[in-house]
């Protein structure tokens, strides 16, 4: 449960020291429970997910996600829980905690020190403790340039997938054994609880691979030899493709269960900063700059013109409005520093960290001593229906060397009244710009979802003159959570997901938003196209789902160059099929031949016909093997369930 002293917070205008003549704390502002100083808090999570995508837009996407999960078996721990017979690990949360603490932190340094996965550019981790089950360690690492992978076959010398052989490594292969397996679950026990439907929910035990390879999306899928090394548990032998993927080195010498995975060139990295930084009230988070010769990764939050001010419930708010730091900000003070320093002149506020450290206790910017480079600044997110404190914050990534706030406004010697007007001058407003910019900066860290909010907002709250201009830049940023629900519904392995219909989909959702709104909306009146009413009928069913969802260019393709290579005969059917949709007759086909005189070939050609202009067409035969020569073909009795 969150603890803390009851805190007040209230909206300070700068230059105004009064509080409507308040003296009572208690009376004014509202009551906050915790702010992002609360480790662990939402706040907290929120503000560190932020800081991890600062740093990420900097470095790049991490390498490696490494998971350090504890190990009871470990002798610090195991000789406590042995002083008394019927102690757990879950009775003892305090020796565990510790005991874990400390090898994280041996941990973090052992792979800086020993370059396990070579020169390390950075790290965050967050340690997550659960309500059930034993801490873990989630790892995000960055390597420097040299270290990066750049074949499929590089990540063999880091990551593998495989059982050690136990007559050279036993000690590894014990540690393997006893913790890098996953299940077993599938076939040979189908009551795991990993099993959802059938389905082994982590996609375990996954296919044997002659070598590491990406595929499409990124994924790494790791090398697993068949007919290899294998262990018994519970008298079931597990082979090769139960093996969680690890890093050598890492599980010798802590002998814990340390999943590695290699993160992709493409991988949706705000996910698995989401992923990690999900945060509740057991969840710890640190970031820390690894790497000894890079930049100090500070990042700053200026509070822009009314600044939320914190104070405790019993403070006296005189002594409040005379501590003579009071109304300070790190924005106030650029400006304080600019008017005394002109060695940051050149900076906008943004920039600003990069030359100077804000002194918290001093409230004031301090030239580095050091000068060091990849300090990175970030301002907060204002939500662009927030009028001017959304323009003040678009001049600040632009404005350099503001003495005043009527610095920040001024452009070509004209000042202007407001923060708007000074953003149409310099040309960040205008033809939907600026809801652009937000839109784009908001998808390096929202969830779809919350950009589906975003566009919605906008549309209802921002006087977007062009929608449609909006919504064809940005429909695919939306969409990211529909595409993978859609992907991961769906067994059929030629399943894919056509931009026509992904549109359809998050152009239902987007309606659904704007119809809740207040007074209720509809997406016909921003001049954005309604869906077809039958959407919903093909969410609903599955079959019509999946049938409808083919790759249409590709096979659009395939169908021109099958059909010009048609011999007359195959010609005929061919016609005959396809004027039967035309004229929506129906008609019963028997085609016959000897064996290797095209009946396939034909099958292919009209299938893929009907496929690539979205209808639908079962593709089905008496047997199994028969059914394997068709596109997609299933037999009768399974389809039909006859
Ligand atoms: N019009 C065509 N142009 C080019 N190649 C063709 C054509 N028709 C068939 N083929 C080729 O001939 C071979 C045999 O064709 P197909 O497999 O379609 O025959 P089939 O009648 O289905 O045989 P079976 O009865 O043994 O299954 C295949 O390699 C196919 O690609």
């Amino acid at each position: 449960m969150y603890r803390t002293k009851s805190l007040r917070l209230y909206k300070y205008k700068p230059k105004s020291v009064s509080f409507r003549g308040d003296t009572d704390s208690r009376s004014i502002g509202k009551r906050i429970f915790l702010p992002s100083s609360f480790t662990g808090g939402p706040r907290y999570m929120y503000k560190h997910y932020q800081d991890a995508l600062a740093i990420c837009r900097v470095h790049g996407n991490p390498q490696y996600f490494i998971t350090f999960t504890c190990n009871v078996k470990w002798p610090e721990i195991a000789r406590h829980l042995n002083k008394v017979n019927y102690l757990h690990a879950e009775d003892r949360p305090d020796i565990i905690s510790c005991v874990f603490q400390m090898k994280v932190i041996e941990f973090v340094k052992f792979m800086k020190e020993d370059k396990t996965f070579g020169d390390v550019a950075a790290y965050l981790y967050t340690i997550e403790f659960q309500k059930r089950g034993l801490p873990h360690c989630h790892t995000l690492l960055w390597v420097t340039d040299p270290y990066k992978i750049q074949d499929a076959s590089d990540i063999d010398s880091y990551v593998t997938a495989q059982f050690p052989d136990p007559c050279t490594e036993f000690s590894l292969y014990k540690t393997t054994t006893e913790c890098m397996i996953h299940g077993p679950c599938g076939l040979l026990n189908p009551n795991s609880p990993c099993m959802h439907e059938g389905q082994c929910s982590k996609r375990f035990p996954k296919p044997f691979q002659s070598e590491t390879r990406f595929d499409k999306a990124g994924y790494a899928h790791y090398k697993r030899l068949q007919g290899q090394h294998h262990t018994l548990r519970n008298g079931i032998q597990i082979d090769n493709s139960y093996v969680v993927p690890y890093n050598k080195r890492l599980c010798s010498r802590f002998n814990a269960h340390i999943n590695v995975e290699y993160c992709g060139w493409n991988m949706m990295i705000k996910y698995l900063f989401k992923y990690i930084s999900k945060g509740a009230d057991r969840v710890r988070f640190a970031i820390y700059r690894a790497h000894q010769n890079s930049a100090s990764t500070s990042t700053h939050e200026p509070p822009v013109v009314n600044e939320n001010v914190t104070f405790r419930d019993n403070h006296n708010l005189q002594s409040i409005i005379n501590n003579p730091s009071f109304g300070k900000t790190t924005l106030t003070e650029w400006l304080s520093s600019n008017n005394a320093d002109s060695n940051g002149r050149d900076l906008t506020y943004t920039n600003y960290p990069s030359r100077y450290r804000w002194d918290v206790s001093a409230k004031c910017w301090i030239h580095r001593a050091q000068m060091r480079t990849g300090a990175i600044g970030r301002l907060v997110y204002v939500y662009p229906t927030s009028g001017e404190l959304f323009y003040l914050r678009t001049l600040l990534s632009h404005q350099k060397g503001c003495k005043s706030f009527d610095d920040i406004r001024t452009f070509s010697n004209i000042t202007y009244t407001t923060f708007r007007a000074a953003c149409d001058a310099l040309g960040l407003t205008g033809d939907d710009r600026e809801w652009q910019t937000a839109f784009a900066e908001a998808s390096t860290w929202a969830t779809s979802s919350e950009l589906r909010s975003l566009f919605c907002h906008m549309l209802l709250f921002c006087e977007v003159s062009q929608p449609l201009t909006l919504w064809e830049s940005e429909w695919r940023k939306m969409a990211d959570d529909m595409l993978l629900a859609l992907n991961s519904a769906s067994s059929n392995p030629d399943f894919h997901v056509n931009d026509d219909d992904l549109q359809q989909h998050l152009l239902l959702e987007i309606e659904r938003l704007l119809n809740s709104a207040t007074p209720s909306k509809s997406l016909k009146d921003f001049g954005l196209p309604l869906p077809p009413t039958t959407i919903l009928a093909t969410l609903r069913n599955r079959l019509l789902m999946e049938e409808t969802s083919y790759n249409r260019a590709a096979l659009a393709s395939q169908h021109c160059e099958m059909h010009s290579l048609l011999n007359a005969n195959q010609l005929q059917v061919y016609n005959v099929v396809k004027d039967s949709t035309t004229t929506e007759s129906q008609v019963l086909i028997f085609v016959y031949g000897h064996c290797g005189t095209g009946k396939t070939f034909l099958w292919t050609t009209i299938i893929s016909l009907f496929r690539s202009i979205g209808k639908i067409v079962l593709a089905v035969a008496a047997s199994g093997i028969a059914s394997l020569l068709l596109p997609s073909g299933r037999t009768a009795h399974s389809r039909l369930h006859l």
